[in-house]
């Protein structure tokens, strides 16, 4: 691996000055130099044929290129959301790049900080449970300098805490996927004169209205999930090059997964001939699940023929209360409860359509795997614009009410089976499977981009800080 340093001259001189201290040796040619080491071509800035060979015995090299980069990934359990996102991007980076990249997915606020940044999840739900409350707090903190004055004085109340949180990782790039988790970074890689060393980027995970605080001008770059979302972006002050548009990033086994559904119906033990109906609140349960199930229990069997017309499957994630209070119901069609499933894309797979509150990762799952998608329920504030996004596209409907979501799912799987078969076909128009990778891929061309202090070591920092 080689690298010949093509940066303007006081790069160069800095550089060097820091390279000199760690390592002590950079040639005429601006090469940086080791002996006898061979290294699994990574980032390159030159093409290989400008590879010059000194002397047959010293082998030129990319400062820093034989390491792994360490990617630390923010995120908050703040809904379920977050963390399939981080997850997702850690299982493409893999795939993609295998250990080129070593991926840290953190709830630094949780770990390092006090309240009420390691109390967010608590709060959260809380306040959701109170949507009143919610409504209130997102919209009165939209101003720009409300959130950013309110971040700002926690940033520095938080700020050895924090910096403490973010160094331990020794990132080379920070990737957030949490609203609330740009202003403080940020502010601390500004302290730290980290900015040009470490790459900061967002990966916003709502699909239309989002909360404002996603956006920071100081990001490398904004990965917004829909133009929509992308047009938010502009209009708070990002530039152009700022944003890149490719969908939400979804878990690669939904991309990659193979199964027919027969295959996974035997596999999950579901019955091979009914229509079946997924229910689900997202990672929480949360929403009129009990309700809807009770009705459609009673909605998919034909009195008069005596039969079912379909099967449910319910899962009520970590809402154990609620998988237990459904557990212990006589049901008259085939129904399998289930608590929090980590593969989502099998019992997708399964079934034939999905009723959900309007969670955004749960939406882009279902495109993926064509479910036309009864949207029960939205969070106010980053999910109410989800509902325009599906039932305009053609994707599914809304309606909170538990007896029409019933008699609309009884009517795809009996009269209006043509209407089901259109919608999952606007589904799949819709689905951007290839998001995630398209996402790593551009960020680990933003890593090849950078210069040659991206690749110091953090044990030589205190240096840069002094040179830059
Ligand atoms: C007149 C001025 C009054 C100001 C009152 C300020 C009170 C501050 C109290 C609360 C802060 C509210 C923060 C609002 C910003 C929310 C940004 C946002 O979109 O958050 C969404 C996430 C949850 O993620 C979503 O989950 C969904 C599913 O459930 C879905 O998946 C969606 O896609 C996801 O995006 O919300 C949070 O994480 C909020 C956590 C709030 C915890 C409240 C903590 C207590 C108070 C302060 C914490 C510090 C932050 C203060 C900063 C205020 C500025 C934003
Ligand atoms: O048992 C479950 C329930 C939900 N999820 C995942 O949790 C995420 C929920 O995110 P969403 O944005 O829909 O809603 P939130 O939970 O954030 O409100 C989705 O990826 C779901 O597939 C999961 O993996 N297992």
């Amino acid at each position: 691996m080689v690298m010949k340093v093509a940066s303007p001259e006081k790069v160069v001189s800095i550089t060097e000055k820091v390279w000199q201290r760690v390592y002590g040796g950079i040639n005429n040619n601006g090469y940086y130099y080791h002996h006898h080491r061979k290294h699994r071509r990574r980032c390159s800035y030159e093409s290989e044929d400008e590879y010059e060979d000194e002397d047959g015995t010293i082998q030129l090299m990319q400062m820093g290129a034989e390491r792994s980069k360490n990617v630390l990934i923010l995120m908050s359990d703040t809904g379920g959301g977050h963390r399939a996102s981080a997850e997702a991007i850690r299982e493409a980076f893999r795939i993609e790049f295998g250990d080129e990249y070593r991926i840290y997915v953190k709830d630094v606020w949780k770990e390092y900080t006090g309240w009420p940044l390691n109390d967010m999840e608590r709060s959260y739900k809380f306040m959701v449970k109170h949507v009143q409350l919610w409504k209130v707090a997102f919209h009165s903190t939209s101003p720009r300098w409300i959130h950013s004055s309110y971040l700002a004085a926690i940033a520095s109340y938080y700020a050895k805490e924090v910096e403490a949180g973010l160094m331990e990782y020794k990132p080379d790039i920070i990737i957030s996927v949490h609203p609330l988790m740009q202003h403080i970074p940020l502010s601390v890689l500004k302290w730290k004169s980290l900015q040009k060393k470490v790459i900061f980027v967002t990966v916003i995970t709502d699909l239309n209205t989002c909360h404002p605080t996603w956006f920071h001008p100081r990001v490398n770059r904004c990965y917004c999930p829909s133009k929509e979302v992308a047009k938010r972006a502009l209009y708070d002050g990002l530039e152009e090059s700022q944003i890149q548009v490719f969908g939400l990033p979804i878990r690669p086994s939904f991309a990659r997964a193979v199964l027919s559904k027969d295959d996974l119906r035997k596999e999950l033990e579901l019955d091979p001939d009914l229509p079946a109906v997924l229910l689900m609140g997202g990672g929480e349960g949360m929403g009129p699940v009990k309700k809807t199930a009770m009705v459609l229990g009673e909605s998919l069997y034909d009195n008069d023929r005596g039969k079912p017309i379909g099967q449910l499957i319910i899962i009520c994630g970590r809402n154990k209360a609620l998988a237990s209070t459904l557990e212990s119901l006589e049901w008259k069609i085939p129904v399998k409860v289930r608590g929090f499933e980590t593969q989502m894309e099998k019992w997708m797979g399964a079934c034939d359509c999905i009723i959900t509150k309007a969670g955004p990762g749960t939406i882009a799952e279902a495109l993926i795997r064509g479910l036309p998608i009864v949207l029960n329920d939205y969070i106010p504030g980053q999910e109410k614009g989800n509902v325009p996004y599906v039932v305009d596209n053609g994707a599914g409907v809304f309606t909170r009410s538990p007896k029409e979501t019933a008699r609309i799912v009884s009517e795809w799987f009996s009269t209006k089976t043509d209407e089901l078969k259109r919608m999952s076909e606007n589904a799949l128009k819709l689905a951007q499977p290839e998001a995630v990778f398209d996402i790593v891929k551009d960020i680990h061309e933003l890593a090849c981009q950078r210069g040659p202090l991206a690749n110091i070591p953090y044990d030589s920092t205190s240096s840069l800080t002094n040179v830059i």
